[in-house]
């Protein structure tokens, strides 16, 4: 049988997807040792590991070229739902807020608010489920720099630690929703290899229940 393919978030999430591989006794040396290869062997033939960005995970898994992935719970809100999203790793916890200047009142006044974003549509959505007007602007990272520029009212973006928007002159106005990372599988995939998949999602899941 042909391994399971997963595409793999690289950057943050990646430490503690193969942390948690291990811990179901995956052999994670290739992942480890990867230098600048995108598709790796895991384990003993059961998985192909492809390292992808956060969005193109998606792409992949929705398109069926891979039969698995795993993603934060933002980038899912913000690109899609055409798969099964079937099991929460419990990692990249971290969470979605509207933050504004300290001290400024974002819902005071009646003038239309501009908010930057790196998740326009997550942003949208909030704003539509509050009845709120608000002038949406796509910004590719460091989006803190909209309001210190003038750009915006304020920002819909990840907060973690909440140390970048301290060090910027910013505050958390309302959280929006919680993240953490999330595997998810492409619908064909759940049905044609249904038994592989729940096996190594129940793997998974009783790493992470006896990992708390
Ligand atoms: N402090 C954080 N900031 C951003 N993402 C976080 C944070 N903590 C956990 N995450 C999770 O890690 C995932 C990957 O983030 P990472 O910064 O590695 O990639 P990215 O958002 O695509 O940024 P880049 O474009 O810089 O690669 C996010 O989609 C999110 O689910
Ligand atoms: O609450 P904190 O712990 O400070 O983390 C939140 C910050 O981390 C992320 O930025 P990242 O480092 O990924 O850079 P980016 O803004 O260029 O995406 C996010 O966009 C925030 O800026």
């Amino acid at each position: 049988m042909k391994p399971l393919r997963i595409a793999l978030t690289k950057g943050r999430l990646e430490k503690s997807t193969v942390e948690l591989f291990e811990q179901i006794g995956l052999d994670c040396s290739c992942l480890r040792d990867k230098g600048r290869k995108l598709i790796l062997p895991v384990g003993d033939g059961e998985l192909e590991a492809v390292l992808a960005k956060a969005p193109d995970v998606i792409t992949y898994v929705e398109h069926g070229v891979c039969d698995l992935g795993v993603v934060g719970k933002d980038t899912i809100m913000e690109h899609g739902s055409h798969f099964f999203e079937i099991l929460d790793l419990g990692f990249g916890r971290c969470g979605f807020a509207l933050a504004a200047p300290r001290g400024v009142d974002f819902y005071s006044g009646y003038r239309e608010k501009t908010v930057a974003s790196k998740y326009p549509n997550v942003a949208r959505r909030f704003f539509e489920s509050k009845k709120m007007d608000v002038r949406i602007i796509r910004i590719e990272g460091s989006v803190e720099l909209a309001p210190l520029l003038g750009l915006s009212d304020g920002i819909v973006d990840i907060v973690e630690t909440g140390v970048t928007l301290r060090e910027n002159g910013l505050e958390v106005v309302e959280r929006i929703a919680e993240v953490s990372a999330r595997l998810i599988v492409n619908s064909a995939s759940l049905k044609l290899r249904k038994r592989e998949i729940e096996a190594l999602a129940a793997r998974l899941e009783a790493a992470i229940k006896g990992g708390n």
